[in-house]
């Protein structure tokens, strides 16, 4: 089944999806449907499986079993299919380096197939907008940590994808870029166009995000739009914090030596 922008079908369908690493199960178990046409959170706190979950969705990681499917087509079976529809800016996200930030995006646009000169155009208008047309000719080894974020999110958004997955993007970018950033993926999901992101910043997820997956242990807590997960807690954070447990909140009193000058 096809599904367009027209906001009707899941972007992402997930079922049964288990990944071990020896010992350590890392995924679960999951079923998802994430709606389209929306800014989803995908939130957890460390170790929860947020970037297994999403390196087997995106197909960068294989399942021990589950299937995926991405907009109508398998992400295992039909990966071709699922690729030109995606966009992905991983986590420990790798770049060619000694190319410069513009060469990056015509390399990219090259292997995604556009012509060259909605290349060009599409490159300068993402350099500008997230604020790295000074630093188009620069090499990426030379950037930094948000401007690497930036130039990975340009790459990610060239051709134009039906659905982008991002994995802590806001990471190390300051205030001005993460408002670029925003406003960027704003007028993106407006346009029927679904993202889908990680992270732990619950203020900036409840500040985003229509729908929201919680996930602890491998396993979704609570999924649903922001108001149904938020329920009758104040804020997203009281909601995560029920949802998944407070451990270690009271692990400062076992530190009583720590401060105080006290050696
Ligand atoms: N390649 C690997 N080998 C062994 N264990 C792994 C591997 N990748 C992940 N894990 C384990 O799987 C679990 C889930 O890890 P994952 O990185 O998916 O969590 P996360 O929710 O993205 O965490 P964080 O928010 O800290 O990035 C963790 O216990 C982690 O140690």
């Amino acid at each position: 089944m096809a599904v367009g922008r027209d906001g009707t079908s899941a972007a992402v369908r997930i079922e049964g999806l288990w990944k071990r690493f020896g010992e350590q199960v890392a995924v679960a178990g999951i079923d998802l449907e994430i709606p389209s046409g929306r800014f989803i959170g995908l939130v957890g706190p460390n170790g929860a499986g947020k970037t297994t979950t999403l390196s087997m969705v995106t197909g960068l990681l294989r399942p021990d079993s589950g299937r995926v499917e991405i907009a109508g087509h398998d992400v295992w079976r039909d990966p071709a299919a699922v690729k030109s529809r995606i966009g992905v800016l991983p986590e420990g996200l790798r770049l060619f380096e000694r190319l410069s930030g513009r060469e990056l995006l015509t390399y990219t646009g090259q292997l995604r197939g556009l012509p060259g000169e909605q290349v060009d155009r599409r490159a300068t208008q993402l350099l500008d907008v997230l604020g790295l047309a000074g630093a188009q000719h620069k090499l990426v080894v030379d950037y930094s940590t948000g401007m690497r974020k930036k130039i990975g999110l340009a790459a990610a958004l060239l051709h134009n994808p039906e659905v982008l997955f991002l994995d802590e993007p806001f990471e190390g970018v300051d205030p001005v870029s993460a408002q670029s950033i925003r406003k960027v993926l704003q007028q993106y999901t407006a346009s029927g166009a679904t993202v889908v992101f990680s992270s732990h910043v619950m203020e900036l997820v409840e500040s985003l995000c229509s729908w929201v997956a919680v996930l602890a242990g491998g396993r979704i807590r609570a999924q649903g739009t922001l108001e149904e997960v938020r329920g009758e807690a104040a804020t997203l954070q009281d909601a995560f914090l029920e949802l998944v447990g407070a451990q270690g909140q009271a692990a400062g009193e076992n530190l009583d030596w720590l401060g105080g000058g006290v050696r």
